[in-house]
């Protein structure tokens, strides 16, 4: 769907096709308008009609002025909100720091003139060099009265289609100074490069190249169809210090064996048993949002999330207490450093840390050598614990163990007789708790954010809410009645896709979108393009959830054909799904049980900062009000 067209281009002249799309791009902006017209009249917080306002597919927050009524974005942190955390909830601690990331601006000065000037072909390496080099001799000798002149001047022009004709046949490239776009999420320019030079192009800055695939039909090659031709790349040489050969960045036999042995662990009984714990989780983070909504503070909710999330990983992994709603501790401190470490080498353009003796002597390769050791005292700990429990329990181990006592997904390998190295299981257990842990704090903050500036939709949730779980703990049964509820998280997850871009390298040469990709090929294929693109979506940057049937089957890469990849696709597909989406509806759920909320005026504006997931920048403030519930 909608791949067609994208693939159609392939040869065709890079320049009309680039002018084409520009149309196209225009045109949907003009048909768009109605949508602005309903940000800009300020209806948004009013909850009249289907306006929204949020960072739009350009990074930028197009409705900066109206989505928090023309006071929040638009308004620098006034002198009574202190530079910390003054205005957040006193019970929670402070959120970690997020040194050396990028930032993109809520006002996006910067960004639309990037923007321009990609449309301006700045950054454009399209069409034959050789016949842009010629053209001025050929127009010269074309003047020419001489007939031997004109006849050089038609064979050069004869020669400059041949020219023209193989380099349409290139993939689109765009290429440039590396400083253009650093500074900015890197999906950011992503979208207004895949604007211009289609769904697949070339990005070249300095000595790095990438393809860049913003295709459907493209993205089930690289995921489903043709997975085998492709290893995780860059993410694996980036994540290694973390999660070694963990499920995320391992390839191959160790990648098959390992999955082979986690995915059993996620069985439905598990699921369940999770649910109920999401549940008494999510009551005692509600407890502390009380207390602050009782006061009138506004409660920083990317925070809350984090910690939210951080608790119940634990409990579901390697059954521990974090306790992080409550409590700081220096394990907890070693995980965000751990989790900031990750992100700034995910984003940095030179690799350091490599660099001999970098671990040593640059302070923060120190603190994260440092926290590292405390994590895995921490987990050797655990599985030394665990390990005598299960040497204790004379359960007969089946399909679906699971132990009353410590049901986590340790004891579940463990139980199982799985035979791996300490280290390995240290790998899994890292990976697990990294990616369960903030992708779900990002999809709730986003969703939250969303809700918070399209307030139409709340009563519909709440109704669904009130009606099913009421001031309970949802179990399973209530959890897949929640169908609105859900596809609430299903939008929030097409708008802000966690992570905003998926990474692999080519094995061997392949043919993606009929162009050629070389072995050894990195490829970013942007989630954030699909879930945003106006070929793709009606009006993608609006938050709607009711574009996903609510008495349809639970949207994923099946069935919206690969436009919408909330959990990735084929053999690598994310094995957390369920247990993710259950706990975000669970803990939305909850959560709108008892509050509604706003932003208000004193709010710092919330703008988009990238590592491995979408963060806000200044945090997400929201002032929450108790409901008087039936
Ligand atoms: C809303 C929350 C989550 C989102 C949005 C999410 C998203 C994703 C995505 C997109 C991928 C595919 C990455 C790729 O193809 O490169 C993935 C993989 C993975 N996810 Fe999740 N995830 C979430 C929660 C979880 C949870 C809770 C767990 C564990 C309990 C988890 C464990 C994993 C693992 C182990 C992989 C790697 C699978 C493999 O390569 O075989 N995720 N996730």
């Amino acid at each position: 769907m909608g791949s067609l067209p994208y693939l159609a281009v392939c040869g065709q002249n890079i320049h009309n096709y680039a002018q084409d799309r520009l149309q196209k791009v225009s045109t949907t902006a003009g048909s768009n308008g109605s949508a602005t017209a309903g940000r800009s009249n300020g209806t948004a917080l009013n909850g009249n009609g289907k306006s929204t306002s949020v960072p739009s597919a350009n990074g930028t927050d197009p409705s900066s002025s109206v989505q928090l009524d023309g006071s929040v974005a638009t308004t620098a942190r006034p002198a009574t909100l202190p530079p910390s955390n003054g205005n957040r909830a006193a019970a929670l601690p402070d959120p970690p720091e997020r040194p050396g990331m990028d930032a993109v601006g809520d006002t996006g000065s910067r960004v639309p003139g990037l923007d321009e000037r990609i449309m301006s072909g700045e950054f454009s390496d399209v069409g034959s060099t050789k016949e842009r080099l010629s053209r001025p001799v050929r127009k010269w000798l074309a003047k020419d009265r001489v007939t031997f002149g004109r006849q050089l001047a038609l064979r050069l022009a004869r020669l400059g289609r041949r020219w023209q004709l193989i380099a349409s046949k290139r993939m689109p490239e765009a290429s440039g100074d590396i400083r253009q776009i650093a500074g900015q999420p890197v999906f950011v320019p992503l979208y207004s490069l895949a604007q211009t030079y289609g769904p697949i192009f070339r990005l070249c800055f300095g000595p790095k190249r990438f393809v860049v695939v913003s295709d459907p039909a493209i993205t089930r090659h690289l995921l489903a169809s043709h997975a085998a031709n492709y290893s995780k790349g860059i993410l694996s040489e980036i994540l290694d210090f973390v999660m070694g050969k963990g499920l995320i960045p391992a390839d191959g036999e160790i990648w098959q064996t390992r999955r082979r042995a986690i995915v059993p662990s996620l069985h439905k009984r598990y699921i369940a048993s999770m649910i109920g714990m999401f549940g008494r989780c999510n009551l005692k983070g509600l407890s502390l949002l009380e207390e602050s909504a009782g006061a009138g503070q506004a409660v920083e909710m990317e925070n809350y999330f984090s910690r939210l999330t951080l608790d119940i990983i634990g409990k579901a992994v390697f059954n521990y207490e974090f306790d992080s709603l409550r409590h700081e501790d220096p394990v907890i401190q070693a995980v965000y450093t751990v989790l900031r470490e990750a992100e700034y080498r995910s984003t940095a353009f030179v690799p350091y840390w490599r660099l001999p003796l970098a671990s040593s002597l640059v302070p923060r390769q120190q603190r994260c050598k440092e926290a590292l050791k405390t994590i895995n005292t921490t987990l050797d700990g655990l599985v030394a614990k665990c390990r005598r429990l299960v040497d204790q329990e004379d359960d007969e181990f089946e399909e679906e163990f699971l132990s009353q006592e410590d049901p986590s997904i340790l004891h579940f390998l463990l139980a199982s007789g799985d035979q791996i190295s300490s280290k390995q299981l240290r790998d899994d257990l890292m990976t697990l708790l990294i990616a369960g842990h903030e992708t779900t704090a990002a999809v709730l903050t986003w969703t939250v954010y969303c809700l918070v500036l399209n307030p139409q939709y709340m009563p519909r949730l709440q109704e669904e809410v009130d009606r099913v779980i009421g001031d309970g703990i949802p179990t399973l049964e209530n959890v897949k009645e929640l169908a609105f509820t859900t596809r609430v998280i299903n939008e929030g997850m097409r708008m802000y896709p966690q992570p905003p871009v998926l990474i692999r390298r080519a094995l061997k040469d392949d043919v993606l979108g009929g162009y050629e990709v070389k072995e050894g090929d990195d490829i970013f294929i942007s989630v954030w393009n699909l879930h945003r693109s106006p070929r793709l979506w009606h009006q993608p940057d609006v938050f709607d959830p009711e574009r996903f049937n609510v008495k349809g089957p639970i949207p994923n890469e099946t069935t919206e054909n690969y436009r919408y990849l909330p959990f990735g696709g084929g053999r690598r597909k994310c094995i957390g799904d369920q247990f993710a989406l259950f706990e975000a509806v669970v803990s939305l759920a909850m959560l709108v049980r008892r509050f509604t909320f706003s932003i208000g005026p004193e709010a710092p504006p919330v703008s988009m900062t990238t590592g491995a997931t979408i963060h806000t920048k200044q945090g997400l403030y929201v002032t929450l009000t108790k409901r008087s519930t039936p």
